[in-house]
């Protein structure tokens, strides 16, 4: 394996043509991005925002997009490096008389890896998504849940270096969901680099180190989710024991909320420092000192809701 990137766009473009008209949809619109090995990246978006389109263009099934988009350090759309991705998408249909087992044996042998190997590796990955007492029995008997566990292991067992994710918690019960989670922090841990669709916030909060937010084919907003969800500048302090009440009153000349035990205010360090020195010396102990944070629905549907991006 060399030091490329697993998957790296360049002022990515799309537009769609609709019938014998010039104008089409604008898909994506010069987007940039790159992801680095072993990352776990969350790609979210509101309905229509390109997240679709931009994994067709990464995996070589749309036509029509211009600036670059590289996997591995190869253009997307190059056989050699289509062989080293693993990919899920949304709504997928196994073929229903195939038996869980016999799927990952055809996905597997799609991507080039033989019976023998994979006899010993698909017990592995039936256990991994919980699915090997109905390994025998065909797909059109599973549930959309086992579909997608299934489907999440097919798209994992000749083992890639970088896999797509479209939604894979979908219609999965919270207990699957936990294995899922645990898959995905297990391929982080390998090294493989992992492109997460999810409109589940708190699963990407989760489990994602970067993210970005895309809409209407433009990125919006991308970063750490520390840097995402940077904080508010509410200060909160929580105090061992009530404040007294003279100290109480200089406090709210300060423009300090003051409510039992818990004091809050706007401020950046040099203010939080002289609300610790007028606390200190007025003889009160003090138990936690937090910055409030956004979460990132909070951030996702204030940048979406303003974004006024227009085409
Ligand atoms: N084959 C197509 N022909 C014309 N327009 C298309 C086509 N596929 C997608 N689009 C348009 O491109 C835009 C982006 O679609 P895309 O499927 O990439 O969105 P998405 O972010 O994946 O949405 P969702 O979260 O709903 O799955 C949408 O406005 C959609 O209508």
């Amino acid at each position: 394996m060399n030091n490329e990137s697993p998957l790296r766009v360049e002022n990515l473009s799309m537009r769609y043509r609709r019938g014998l008209l010039r104008h089409g949809h604008q898909a994506l619109d010069s987007v940039s991005l790159e992801v680095g090995r072993g990352q776990v990246f969350g790609l979210l978006g509101p309905n229509g925002a390109g997240k679709t389109t931009l994994i067709k263009v990464l995996l070589g099934l749309a036509v029509g997009w211009s600036g670059r988009a590289e996997l591995f350090g190869e253009p997307a759309n190059h056989r050699a490096a289509r062989n080293r991705v693993g990919y899920l998408p949304e709504s997928h249909r196994l073929p229903p008389y195939l038996t869980g087992r016999k799927t990952l044996e055809l996905f597997g042998m799609m991507c080039g890896r033989d019976r023998r190997w994979l006899r010993e590796r698909i017990p592995v990955w039936l256990e991994k998504v919980d699915m090997t007492r109905d390994a025998d029995r065909k797909i059109r008997e599973y549930s959309k849940g086992m579909q997608q566990r299934v489907g999440l292991a097919a798209a994992l067992v000749h083992e890639p270096d970088l896999v797509f994710l479209d939604e894979p918690t979908d219609g999965v019960d919270p207990v699957g969901r936990a294995a899922i989670r645990e898959v995905i922090a297990e391929l982080r841990q390998r090294g493989t680099t992992v492109f997460l669709n999810s409109h589940l916030l708190l699963e990407v909060e989760r489990m994602c180190d970067q993210i970005v937010i895309l809409d209407k084919g433009r990125i919006l907003k991308q970063g750490s989710l520390e840097q995402l969800t940077n904080d508010t500048g509410t200060v909160r302090v929580v105090l061992a024991s009530e404040p007294p009440p003279d100290l109480r009153v200089r406090l709210a000349e300060r423009e300090l909320s003051v409510d039992g035990l818990g004091l809050e205010f706007l401020g950046e360090q040099p203010e939080v420092d002289l609300v610790v020195d007028q606390l200190r010396a007025a003889g009160c102990s003090i138990r936690s000192i937090e910055r409030e944070k956004n979460d990132l629905e909070d951030v996702f549907i204030d940048l979406v809701q303003g974004s006024g991006v227009k085409q």
